[in-house]
């Protein structure tokens, strides 16, 4: 063994810090992601830019990665993490938020128990790293698992237990921890699309694919990722010709199917770089549509509209399987705000449709405050308007079904062949004059 060195010295005679292991940056980024999300309530998608700056995209897909699985297994890693504390530790302590990601790593990404900690470490140093590195052993080497089927928040499984029944809260729970198809709209029938299975004419499922920008087709823009469910609204306005307006449009999903079924369609939506997304959605696709950039609370058309889509911004739970992060920033007051900010739009737009005209109510949200109940609302408002259902052969099979006049798409729906994201879908005629 060589001669024992001093540690290196900063030139103001500090010890120097030893260099970050390799992989710790996306760590940190991964602690920054949950902290946004936990902490200030910010989506995990808007926080990426901000937390991962600087980083490469390998490295800014594995703090998204790490953050994301983080937050579809936070309530079992809390559990664990507990069990191994005297006193449980607040939150959104750093120390907790360190070991959610050691152990998220471990226990459910496949990192060695090494790896994990060690890029772990640093982000706890100058505090609790004695007491992270101890928890996460002795979790570790006891053999700690999670368990096969995720929990919930507490909160969300108490909210859908009570409004759809346990079996529903169990379903979302095997949601989370299978990985979501990819599904695509296909332009028309005939489009080149990559082989998978199909719920409809114009629609493939692809499970495990490879980047979308790999996939046949996606240059010559013959279709667009859009799940399933996602994709029904647009389908309960039918083809073409007529005059489509789609009230909140971005990033375009909608828009394109609009547009692909022969409506003239204008797409409005409020948020400038979310309507720079839809531009070069069309523009992929080669679809047309009028896009304007305004407020559908401020804006009215010039004319009133043969089919008129409110694809409503919501508190969006139906989409906890690619977007864990609203497990956990849906409260009570936001689905209150959103339901009121829905109601607004409807009641608004419901003067732009023609009399016989359609219009077409959508929410991805599984809150009833967001779909039956403000539907029922409108409907007691509403003298001119009538819930008309959807009929065999307008949506693919499997989804056709309830008496009530629209359509719920819980978690368990289609679970079969892989699920869908959660939606509320209601078709409105307006009588004719
Ligand atoms: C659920 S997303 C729409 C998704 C889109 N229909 C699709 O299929 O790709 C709701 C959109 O409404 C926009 N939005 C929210 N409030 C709005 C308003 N007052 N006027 C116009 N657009 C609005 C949001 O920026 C968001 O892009």
């Amino acid at each position: 063994m060589g001669p024992m060195l001093p540690p290196a010295k900063t030139p103001n005679n500090r010890p120097r810090r030893p260099a970050d292991p390799p992989g710790t940056a996306a760590r940190r980024a991964a602690m920054r992601l949950l902290d946004a999300v936990l902490r200030r309530g910010d989506p995990l998608e808007a926080a990426l830019p901000a937390a991962t700056r600087g980083l490469e995209g390998p490295d800014r897909g594995l703090a998204h990665a790490i953050a994301a699985e983080a937050l579809r297994r936070l309530p079992d890693l809390d559990a664990l993490i507990d069990s191994a504390t005297r006193q449980p530790l607040p939150a959104n302590a750093k120390a907790r938020t360190a070991l959610r990601i050691a152990l998220v790593q471990t226990l459910s990404l496949g990192t060695p128990p090494h790896a994990a900690i060690a890029t772990v470490l640093p982000l706890v140093d100058g505090g609790p790293r004695k007491l992270v590195h101890g928890v996460f052993g002795a979790l570790t080497r006891g053999g700690a698992a999670l368990p096969e089927l995720p929990s919930l928040p507490a909160e969300v499984a108490a909210r859908w237990g009570a409004n759809w029944g346990n079996a529903v809260v169990d379903a979302a729970a095997a949601a989370i921890a299978a990985p979501p198809p990819l599904d695509l709209t296909l332009a028309d029938p005939d489009a080149l699309a990559p082989e998978g299975t199909s719920l409809a004419p114009d629609h493939r499922r692809l499970v495990d694919p490879a980047p979308v920008t790999n996939l046949a087709g996606y240059a010559e823009g013959t279709w667009w990722v859009q799940d399933i469910a996602a994709s029904l609204p647009a389908r309960l306005l039918g083809r073409g010709p007529g005059k489509a307006l789609d009230l909140c449009a971005a990033p375009g999903g909608k828009t394109m199917q609009l547009a692909a079924a022969g409506w003239d369609v204008t797409a409005l939506e409020i948020a400038p770089s979310r309507a720079a997304r839809l531009h070069e959605n069309l523009s992929r696709t080669h679809l047309p549509a009028k896009v304007v950039i305004a407020d559908a609370l401020d804006w009215e058309p010039a004319e009133p509209m043969d089919a008129l889509l409110l694809d409503a911004p919501c508190s969006a739970t139906g989409i906890f399987r690619r977007h864990p992060d609203v497990l956990y920033r849906a409260h009570p007051a936001i689905i209150a705000e959103m339901a009121a900010l829905q109601a607004r739009l409807l009641d608004r737009a419901a003067g732009w449709v023609r009399p016989g005209g359609r219009l077409v109510f959508a929410t991805c949200s599984l809150e009833p405050e967001e779909g039956e109940a403000q539907i029922e609302r409108f409907l007691a408002t509403r003298a001119d308007y009538a819930l008309e259902p959807a009929t065999a052969g307008e949506l693919p099979a499997k989804l056709i079904r309830d008496a009530a006049g629209f359509l719920r798409l819980l978690p368990g729906t289609l679970a079969d062949v892989g699920g869908c994201d959660g939606f509320f879908i209601a078709r409105l005629k307006r009588a004719s004059a």
